[in-house]
């Protein structure tokens, strides 16, 4: 690695496994992972389990080598077998090449100048990969950081906007640009900071691509030119570096914004995808995402950055810690990443990163020091007075003491809601939350000779790494457990098609057949139990959403008016963005990262009636324990525990003729509900923004309309047509909005009780019809049956 950072070794007498946050805030160091199977969360258990997550990785990753080695130990008796059985033989091929590589994607969200780009280069180690640092310059495309175990090369791919893409995109810059130059312009069209702020990033975009010179061009002479295509063929493959240094010179005018000279290209990227070796420290598999802080009026990034939301696994939110200690975090931008992640599906745990944690001034440490009343004892100080140890040691006590109480306050105004909205239940929900306080300056420090103020434990970079650790371990042992469960199913299935039963057996497996047949369809039966408990909470949702249409009928349009058409924060006008708004179909971000958007505020009453008491949170819960029987989750878990039940299996435990097949079906049931929770994250996405898509449906005309609205009182035009529409239009729209959301809850309960109908009769069909198929002469698979056993104990795995 070309530019490594400081190693743990000087981190003094702290093992960096116990680092990092210490007991000031365990509590927010609480167990990071959470596994509703059969995990024990008590407090001395997680010091034990934080001290082993390397160990922990390496157990799995022995297990998941095991499983490996018996799948291709099964593969090879299989074809040595003279009958040979062609489906058996795809199966375990299939399990042979098994990789866990589904990715995770840890997104770093916060304004601009918050220090996302120099955290990412500290947690890689490569000081110069994303740039970092002018006052002008910023992050301007999605930067993806991953890495690969196979490879020596730094390497970059750029995905640019489509030529199309671009075309509109400029359309929309120099309309905005023309605006400014419109002579009959008046006072209420003078826009606010926010609209001056648009037609900065129009002029900038476009004099990027196309000089200075183009300002003055129509929209046909600088399509004319030809300069797009010509940009993106440049980079159309993926190109390697020896040393980040030199990647970061290659990409940096893709990816930087900045009114510093020379050719910049970001305004027709997209995204850019930057690949470590495997030298480094960033475990295979972990993507970290560098997301624009600010929007740019590209209706494209503003789609990913939703999107963005909805797919990772984590999500931090990274804010200056002054801001934080001074209240000027802009907690509406935070509220409405919340909200976009809650109705997201695959989030999680949020983590909080206060950055820049090093940067106090002298008067902060004397006033923190006298209203705190800080004695040096309290301090930490051991040096004398007036030397410079001393001050260091003075300005190191009072960042820690300060790092504690901006953890305490950002605990007390988001811990909760970020937890109810990952699981709707803050108290059952260790390790969705985190905060961290962060110095990538002191960072760096470290790995210079000298004296830096913070060590690198107490730069909290070691425990954040540590942090992706256990994110990507709890991850990994999930896709383990499926390999291994799937493994178990295949051997099962081979070892009990390999005989001929007994009468006795198969009279047994038939009335097994028959009754578990029942318990999936009888008037009790699973499905049926399922389908109406669906059907309970379609007619809670259905009872909410009538309540939350009438309010949204009576009062969408006020709240839609102060908190986007009129908001009275807005001094002045803010005719560009509400026409950018209106040309993104009713959603746009803001150079200052606020959101607009007109279909959320006009729907808000009703998606407070779902949020209220938790129903929405409560039915997709995919959390363990508490709530498990109030959501879907739960009630696949009391399927599971109720199907097969673990007395049957006892039962039978000595009878294997019966009892391979009976684990057989655990291992299908499991693998089906596994895929039906995907499949059901998928879905909640969907079903959660449906109101405010279908909203977007019927309000689409007027937007259309609304984004060529030109010349003198723009803004009054837009907001009158926009409030007509709403008006003349509320009383289908709330419905329409309350219709769609109950058809896609049907859909998803009619696709719910189908498949699991559907597929474990399969199940059933194959593990106890009692047909033997053409193996007689299959070798004994009794070691590889031990071999899984003992992995499902040891992973928790509930089969055998
Ligand atoms: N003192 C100090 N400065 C920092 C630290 N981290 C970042 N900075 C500075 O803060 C400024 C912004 O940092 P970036 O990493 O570019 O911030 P960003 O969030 O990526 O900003 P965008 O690229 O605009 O999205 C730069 O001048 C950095 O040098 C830190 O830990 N301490």
């Amino acid at each position: 690695m070309a530019d490594s950072g400081p190693s743990n070794e000087n981190a003094g007498p702290t093992p960096m496994a116990e680092s990092g946050p210490s007991h000031e805030n365990a509590g927010l160091e609480k167990g990071k992972r959470q596994n509703p199977e059969n995990e024990d969360n008590s407090p001395r258990k997680k010091v034990k389990k934080k001290k082993s997550a390397s160990s922990e990785l390496k157990t799995c990753e022995e297990q998941l080598k095991q499983a490996k080695q018996t799948a291709s130990q099964v593969y090879n008796k299989l074809t040595e077998a003279s009958c040979q059985n062609k489906s058996f033989i795809e199966k375990v091929a299939e399990l042979l090449d098994f990789n866990p590589n589904n990715k995770i994607y840890i997104g770093l969200f916060g304004r601009t100048g918050t220090g996302k780009s120099s955290l990412i280069n500290a947690l890689v180690k490569e000081n110069h990969l994303l740039p970092s640092g002018s006052l002008h310059a910023c992050t301007s495309v999605f930067v993806h950081v991953q890495s690969d175990a196979t490879s020596n090369k730094y390497k970059v791919e750029i995905e640019f906007l489509s030529e199309s893409e671009w075309d509109s995109d400029l359309r929309n810059l120099l309309d905005i640009l023309s605006d400014t130059k419109d002579p009959k312009d008046t006072n209420e069209n003078q826009g606010d900071s926010e609209d001056d702020n648009m037609e900065r990033m129009a002029r900038e975009k476009i004099t990027a691509i196309y000089g200075k010179d183009a300002l003055n061009k129509t929209h046909n002479e600088l399509i004319g030119t030809n300069r797009f295509p010509e940009i993106a063929e440049k980079f159309r493959k993926p190109q390697s570096f020896k040393t980040a240094k030199e990647l970061a010179d290659a990409i940096d005018p893709y990816i930087r914004s900045g009114d510093d000279e020379g050719q910049k290209f970001w305004p027709v990227v997209k995204q850019v995808t930057i690949t470590l070796p495997k030298t480094s420290d960033l475990p295979q598999g972990v993507v970290l995402v560098d997301i624009p802080g600010a929007g740019d009026a590209n209706k494209q990034r503003d789609e990913m950055w939703k999107e963005c939301l909805s797919m990772c696994s984590s999500v931090w939110i990274v804010e200056e810690t002054n801001r934080v200690l001074s209240q000027k975090i802009p907690k509406e931008i935070i509220h409405n990443t919340l909200r976009t992640v809650g109705g997201g599906g695959e989030c999680h745990n949020i983590t909080f990163v206060c950055t820049q944690t090093d940067t106090m001034k002298k008067l902060e440490m004397k006033s923190l020091i006298k209203i705190h009343k800080l004695t040096d004892e309290k301090l930490g100080i051991s040096a004398s007075k007036g030397s410079p140890e001393y001050d260091r040691q003075l300005k190191r006590g009072c960042i820690k003491f300060q790092n504690k109480r901006v953890k305490d306050s950002i605990s007390k105004l988001f811990e909760d809601k970020a937890k109810k909205l990952l699981t709707g239940d803050a108290d059952d929900s260790d390790g969705l939350f985190d905060v961290y306080t962060v110095s990538s300056e002191e960072f760096w420090e470290n790995a210079e000779p000298g004296n830096p103020t913070l060590d690198i434990n107490e730069t909290e970079l070691p425990s954040l790494e540590e942090h992706i650790k256990e994110l990507y371990i709890s991850h990994y042992v999930k896709e383990v457990k499926e390999y291994v469960s799937d493994v178990s199913g295949v051997i099962l299935l081979l070892l009990f098609s390999k005989d001929v039963n007994p009468p006795k057996v198969q009279e047994f497996l038939d009335k097994e057949l028959n009754r578990l047949k029942k318990k999936l369809r009888a008037d009790n039966g699973i499905c049926t139990n399922l389908n109406k408990s669906l059907s309970t909470d379609i007619k809670t949702f259905e009872n909410k959403l009538t309540e939350g249409m009438k309010m949204a009928e009576k009062d969408g349009l006020n709240i839609a008016t102060s908190k986007v058409l009129q908001p009275s924060w807005k001094k002045g006008g803010h005719y560009q963005t509400l026409r950018a708004m209106c040309k993104h179909d009713g959603y746009f971000r803001s150079g200052k990262g606020e959101l607009f958007d007109l279909n959320y505020a006009l729907s808000l009453p009703m998606y407070k009636k779902i949020e209220e008491k938790d129903t929405f949170l409560n039915t997709f819960s995919v959390a363990g324990s508490k709530h498990l029987r109030t959501s879907i989750k739960g009630e696949f878990a009391s399927f599971q525990e109720n199907f097969i039940t673990d007395t049957l299996l006892e039962a039978f435990k000595n009878e294997q003729k019966k009892y391979l097949r009976l684990v057989y079906i655990r291992t299908q049931q499991r693998k089906l509900l596994k895929d039906l929770e995907k499949e059901m994250l998928q879905r909640k996405k969907q079903i959660y923004n449906s109101l405010s898509d279908s909203i977007r449906d019927t309000m689409k005309p007027t937007y259309q309309e609304c984004s060529g609205i030109r010349g003198p009182n723009t803004l009054r035009s837009i907001q009158e047509k926009l409030k007509t529409k709403v008006e003349s239009s509320k009383q289908h729209m709330f419905q329409l909005a309350k219709d769609d959301m109950l058809q896609q809850l049907r859909d998803l309960q009619e696709y719910l009780v189908t498949e699991i109908e559907k597929k474990m009769n399969t199940t059933l069909g194959v593990a106890l019809n009692g047909k033997s198929a053409d193996l007689t002469d299959l070798a004994d698979l009794s070691e590889e049956l031990e071999t899984m056993k003992k992995l499902c104990v040891d992973l928790h795995l509930r089969v055998f």
